[in-house]
Protein backbone atom coordinates (compact mmCIF):
# COMPACT_ATOMS: atom_id res chain seq x y z
CA UNK A 1 0.00 0.00 0.00
CA UNK A 2 2.46 2.16 0.44
CA UNK A 3 5.78 2.24 -0.86
CA UNK A 4 9.33 3.60 -0.14
CA UNK A 5 12.22 3.65 -2.53
CA UNK A 6 15.71 4.79 -1.88
CA UNK A 7 14.46 8.05 -0.19
CA UNK A 8 17.70 10.58 0.11
CA UNK A 9 17.65 13.30 2.55
CA UNK A 10 20.95 15.94 3.14
CA UNK A 11 20.61 19.26 5.12
CA UNK A 12 24.40 20.72 3.77
CA UNK A 13 26.56 18.20 4.47
CA UNK A 14 24.79 16.06 7.39
CA UNK A 15 23.00 13.10 5.42
CA UNK A 16 19.63 12.31 7.15
CA UNK A 17 17.88 9.68 5.49
CA UNK A 18 20.68 7.01 2.99
CA UNK A 19 18.96 5.50 0.73
CA UNK A 20 15.86 4.00 2.63
CA UNK A 21 13.27 1.98 1.50
CA UNK A 22 10.62 0.14 2.85
CA UNK A 23 7.00 -1.19 2.60
CA UNK A 24 3.58 -1.06 4.64
CA UNK A 25 1.44 -4.09 3.18
CA UNK A 26 -2.50 -4.01 3.25
CA UNK A 27 -3.50 -5.20 7.38
CA UNK A 28 0.15 -3.88 8.39
CA UNK A 29 1.69 -1.87 10.96
CA UNK A 30 5.07 -0.89 10.56
CA UNK A 31 7.30 0.92 12.71
CA UNK A 32 10.46 2.79 12.60
CA UNK A 33 12.11 3.21 15.82
CA UNK A 34 15.71 5.04 16.06
CA UNK A 35 17.57 6.88 18.95
CA UNK A 36 16.85 10.73 18.43
CA UNK A 37 18.05 12.29 15.78
CA UNK A 38 17.98 9.42 13.40
CA UNK A 39 16.14 11.18 11.43
CA UNK A 40 12.21 9.55 11.99
CA UNK A 41 10.66 12.78 11.70
CA UNK A 42 12.84 13.75 8.43
CA UNK A 43 12.00 10.48 7.36
CA UNK A 44 7.86 11.30 8.19
CA UNK A 45 8.29 15.01 6.94
CA UNK A 46 9.36 13.17 3.16
CA UNK A 47 6.75 10.86 3.13
CA UNK A 48 3.75 13.12 4.12
CA UNK A 49 5.26 15.72 1.73
CA UNK A 50 6.35 18.56 4.24
CA UNK A 51 10.15 18.37 2.76
CA UNK A 52 11.41 17.30 -0.25
CA UNK A 53 13.79 13.85 -0.66
CA UNK A 54 16.58 14.63 -3.09
CA UNK A 55 16.27 11.37 -4.48
CA UNK A 56 13.82 8.45 -4.26
CA UNK A 57 10.19 7.37 -4.36
CA UNK A 58 6.74 7.46 -2.05
CA UNK A 59 4.08 5.49 -3.81
CA UNK A 60 0.92 4.76 -2.28
CA UNK A 61 -1.49 1.83 -3.65
CA UNK A 62 0.45 1.86 -6.45
CA UNK A 63 0.83 5.49 -7.37
CA UNK A 64 3.73 7.58 -7.78
CA UNK A 65 3.19 10.27 -5.13
CA UNK A 66 6.41 12.05 -4.42
CA UNK A 67 5.98 15.20 -6.18
CA UNK A 68 2.45 16.47 -4.58
CA UNK A 69 2.13 18.80 -1.80
CA UNK A 70 0.77 17.27 1.59
CA UNK A 71 -2.84 18.14 1.03
CA UNK A 72 -2.78 16.38 -2.57
CA UNK A 73 -1.15 13.52 -0.57
CA UNK A 74 -3.60 13.78 1.68
CA UNK A 75 -6.19 13.34 -1.00
CA UNK A 76 -4.38 10.84 -2.73
CA UNK A 77 -5.03 8.82 0.27
CA UNK A 78 -2.30 9.16 2.69
CA UNK A 79 -3.95 10.11 6.28
CA UNK A 80 -1.82 11.55 8.99
CA UNK A 81 -1.93 12.25 13.10
CA UNK A 82 0.82 15.32 13.57
CA UNK A 83 3.22 15.78 16.22
CA UNK A 84 1.70 19.22 16.66
CA UNK A 85 -2.23 18.96 16.90
CA UNK A 86 -4.28 20.28 13.85
CA UNK A 87 -7.19 20.50 15.91
CA UNK A 88 -9.20 23.49 15.74
CA UNK A 89 -9.88 24.72 19.83
CA UNK A 90 -12.45 27.15 19.33
CA UNK A 91 -14.65 24.21 17.23
CA UNK A 92 -16.64 21.38 18.64
CA UNK A 93 -15.20 17.96 18.44
CA UNK A 94 -18.12 17.28 16.30
CA UNK A 95 -17.12 20.36 14.09
CA UNK A 96 -13.58 19.16 14.34
CA UNK A 97 -14.20 15.63 12.48
CA UNK A 98 -17.33 17.35 10.83
CA UNK A 99 -15.04 19.91 9.01
CA UNK A 100 -13.06 16.67 8.13
CA UNK A 101 -15.52 15.03 6.65
CA UNK A 102 -16.59 17.54 4.19
CA UNK A 103 -13.38 18.20 2.91
CA UNK A 104 -13.86 14.57 1.51
CA UNK A 105 -17.05 14.25 1.43
CA UNK A 106 -18.47 17.57 0.67
CA UNK A 107 -19.30 17.40 -3.13
CA UNK A 108 -20.70 14.22 -3.19
CA UNK A 109 -23.36 15.73 -0.41
CA UNK A 110 -23.87 18.64 -2.84
CA UNK A 111 -27.12 17.77 -4.19
CA UNK A 112 -28.58 17.54 -0.70
CA UNK A 113 -30.44 20.97 0.44
CA UNK A 114 -28.23 22.71 3.63
CA UNK A 115 -29.84 21.41 6.64
CA UNK A 116 -29.87 17.86 5.55
CA UNK A 117 -25.84 17.93 4.39
CA UNK A 118 -25.06 19.77 7.49
CA UNK A 119 -27.01 16.38 9.25
CA UNK A 120 -24.94 14.05 7.22
CA UNK A 121 -22.06 15.58 7.78
CA UNK A 122 -22.49 15.29 11.11
CA UNK A 123 -23.99 11.82 11.33
CA UNK A 124 -20.48 10.67 10.12
CA UNK A 125 -18.67 12.52 11.95
CA UNK A 126 -20.39 11.20 15.13
CA UNK A 127 -19.93 7.53 13.88
CA UNK A 128 -16.04 8.12 13.95
CA UNK A 129 -16.33 9.99 17.20
CA UNK A 130 -17.54 6.78 18.37
CA UNK A 131 -14.97 4.54 16.88
CA UNK A 132 -12.40 6.34 18.22
CA UNK A 133 -14.17 6.39 21.85
CA UNK A 134 -15.14 9.96 21.48
CA UNK A 135 -18.69 9.49 21.22
CA UNK A 136 -19.76 11.06 24.53
CA UNK A 137 -17.74 14.47 24.28
CA UNK A 138 -18.42 15.40 20.33
CA UNK A 139 -20.76 18.79 21.77
CA UNK A 140 -17.42 19.56 23.85
CA UNK A 141 -15.38 22.03 22.68
CA UNK A 142 -11.61 21.29 21.45
CA UNK A 143 -10.27 23.03 23.76
CA UNK A 144 -11.58 21.74 27.00
CA UNK A 145 -10.41 18.52 25.77
CA UNK A 146 -7.55 16.37 27.77
CA UNK A 147 -4.23 15.79 25.70
CA UNK A 148 -5.03 12.16 25.45
CA UNK A 149 -8.53 12.75 24.24
CA UNK A 150 -6.87 15.31 21.54
CA UNK A 151 -4.86 12.60 20.35
CA UNK A 152 -7.77 10.81 19.52
CA UNK A 153 -9.57 13.89 17.81
CA UNK A 154 -6.35 13.79 15.59
CA UNK A 155 -6.75 10.14 14.88
CA UNK A 156 -10.60 11.16 14.05
CA UNK A 157 -9.78 13.54 12.04
CA UNK A 158 -7.38 11.70 9.74
CA UNK A 159 -9.93 8.68 9.49
CA UNK A 160 -12.42 11.21 8.42
CA UNK A 161 -10.25 11.57 5.28
CA UNK A 162 -10.92 7.97 4.40
CA UNK A 163 -6.99 6.80 3.85
CA UNK A 164 -5.67 4.37 2.53
CA UNK A 165 -2.59 4.71 4.63
CA UNK A 166 -2.15 6.22 7.80
CA UNK A 167 1.37 8.07 9.04
CA UNK A 168 1.45 7.96 13.03
CA UNK A 169 3.90 9.98 14.61
CA UNK A 170 4.75 9.75 17.93
CA UNK A 171 0.67 8.57 18.75
CA UNK A 172 1.46 7.99 22.52
CA UNK A 173 3.46 11.35 23.03
CA UNK A 174 2.32 12.65 26.64
CA UNK A 175 -0.21 10.26 27.46
CA UNK A 176 -1.12 8.35 30.66
CA UNK A 177 -0.58 3.95 31.04
CA UNK A 178 -4.50 3.95 31.18
CA UNK A 179 -4.83 6.00 27.41
CA UNK A 180 -2.06 4.33 25.90
CA UNK A 181 -3.38 0.87 26.58
CA UNK A 182 -6.83 2.28 25.53
CA UNK A 183 -5.35 3.64 21.71
CA UNK A 184 -2.84 0.84 21.24
CA UNK A 185 -6.56 -1.26 21.55
CA UNK A 186 -8.31 1.10 19.00
CA UNK A 187 -4.89 1.32 16.68
CA UNK A 188 -5.02 -2.54 17.02
CA UNK A 189 -8.36 -2.82 15.65
CA UNK A 190 -8.01 -0.03 12.92
CA UNK A 191 -4.51 -2.20 11.47
CA UNK A 192 -7.25 -4.92 10.41
CA UNK A 193 -8.22 -2.43 7.73
CA UNK A 194 -5.74 0.16 7.36
CA UNK A 195 -1.86 0.06 6.80
CA UNK A 196 0.08 2.44 9.62
CA UNK A 197 3.68 3.39 9.34
CA UNK A 198 4.08 4.00 13.24
CA UNK A 199 7.22 6.14 14.74
CA UNK A 200 6.85 5.66 18.44
CA UNK A 201 9.34 5.68 21.38
CA UNK A 202 6.91 3.61 23.64
CA UNK A 203 8.47 0.60 22.99
CA UNK A 204 5.46 -1.53 24.21
CA UNK A 205 3.10 0.17 21.67
CA UNK A 206 5.96 -0.64 19.52
CA UNK A 207 5.89 -4.01 20.16
CA UNK A 208 2.22 -4.58 20.80
CA UNK A 209 1.09 -2.77 17.38
CA UNK A 210 4.41 -3.60 14.50
CA UNK A 211 4.31 -6.67 11.87
CA UNK A 212 7.32 -5.45 10.71
CA UNK A 213 9.57 -3.16 12.37
CA UNK A 214 12.77 -1.16 10.86
CA UNK A 215 15.37 0.62 12.85
CA UNK A 216 16.86 3.86 12.04
CA UNK A 217 20.60 4.78 13.21
CA UNK A 218 22.08 7.99 11.67
CA UNK A 219 19.64 8.00 8.91
CA UNK A 220 20.07 4.30 7.89
CA UNK A 221 18.18 1.09 8.61
CA UNK A 222 20.32 -1.22 10.30
CA UNK A 223 17.73 -3.85 11.11
CA UNK A 224 14.78 -4.94 10.14
CA UNK A 225 12.45 -7.51 10.45
CA UNK A 226 9.39 -8.57 13.08
CA UNK A 227 9.21 -7.62 16.75
CA UNK A 228 10.96 -11.00 17.68
CA UNK A 229 13.63 -10.64 14.90
CA UNK A 230 14.54 -7.17 15.84
CA UNK A 231 14.63 -8.25 19.21
CA UNK A 232 17.21 -10.95 18.39
CA UNK A 233 19.31 -8.61 16.32
CA UNK A 234 22.65 -7.84 17.69
CA UNK A 235 22.76 -4.29 15.49
CA UNK A 236 19.33 -3.43 16.83
CA UNK A 237 20.21 -4.48 20.72
CA UNK A 238 23.34 -2.50 20.14
CA UNK A 239 22.20 0.74 18.74
CA UNK A 240 18.66 1.09 20.41
CA UNK A 241 17.96 -1.46 22.60
CA UNK A 242 20.98 -0.41 24.75
CA UNK A 243 22.66 -3.83 24.90
CA UNK A 244 25.77 -4.70 24.25
CA UNK A 245 25.94 -6.09 20.56
CA UNK A 246 27.59 -9.97 22.35
N1 LIG B 1 15.83 21.51 8.74
C1 LIG B 1 16.96 20.97 9.22
N2 LIG B 1 18.16 21.52 8.95
C2 LIG B 1 19.31 20.96 9.40
N3 LIG B 1 19.36 19.83 10.13
C3 LIG B 1 18.20 19.23 10.43
C4 LIG B 1 16.95 19.75 10.00
N4 LIG B 1 15.94 18.93 10.44
C5 LIG B 1 16.56 17.94 11.13
N5 LIG B 1 17.92 18.12 11.13
C6 LIG B 1 18.90 17.22 11.73
O1 LIG B 1 18.68 15.94 11.19
C7 LIG B 1 18.93 14.94 12.17
C8 LIG B 1 17.70 14.05 12.30
O2 LIG B 1 16.62 14.80 12.89
P1 LIG B 1 15.16 14.18 13.08
O3 LIG B 1 14.35 15.22 13.78
O4 LIG B 1 14.66 13.66 11.79
O5 LIG B 1 15.47 12.97 14.05
P2 LIG B 1 14.44 12.08 14.92
O6 LIG B 1 14.89 10.68 14.77
O7 LIG B 1 13.05 12.40 14.55
O8 LIG B 1 14.72 12.60 16.40
P3 LIG B 1 13.69 12.65 17.66
O9 LIG B 1 13.45 11.23 18.06
O10 LIG B 1 14.52 13.40 18.67
O11 LIG B 1 12.47 13.38 17.22
C9 LIG B 1 19.29 15.67 13.47
O12 LIG B 1 20.70 15.70 13.56
C10 LIG B 1 18.73 17.05 13.24
O13 LIG B 1 19.49 18.00 13.95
Amino acid sequence: MLEIENLHKSFGALTVSHDISLSVGAGQCHAVIGPNGAGKTTLIHQISGVLRQDKGRVALDGKDVSALSVWERVQAGLGRTFQITSVLPSFSVLENVATAVQAKNGSSLRFLAAAAREAALNDIAQDILTRVGLGARSGQQAADLSHGELRLLELAIALAGEPKCLLLDEPMAGLGRTESVALIDLLRTLREELPMLLVEHDMDAVFQLADDLSVLVDGQIVARGTPDEVRQNPKARAAYLGEGSG
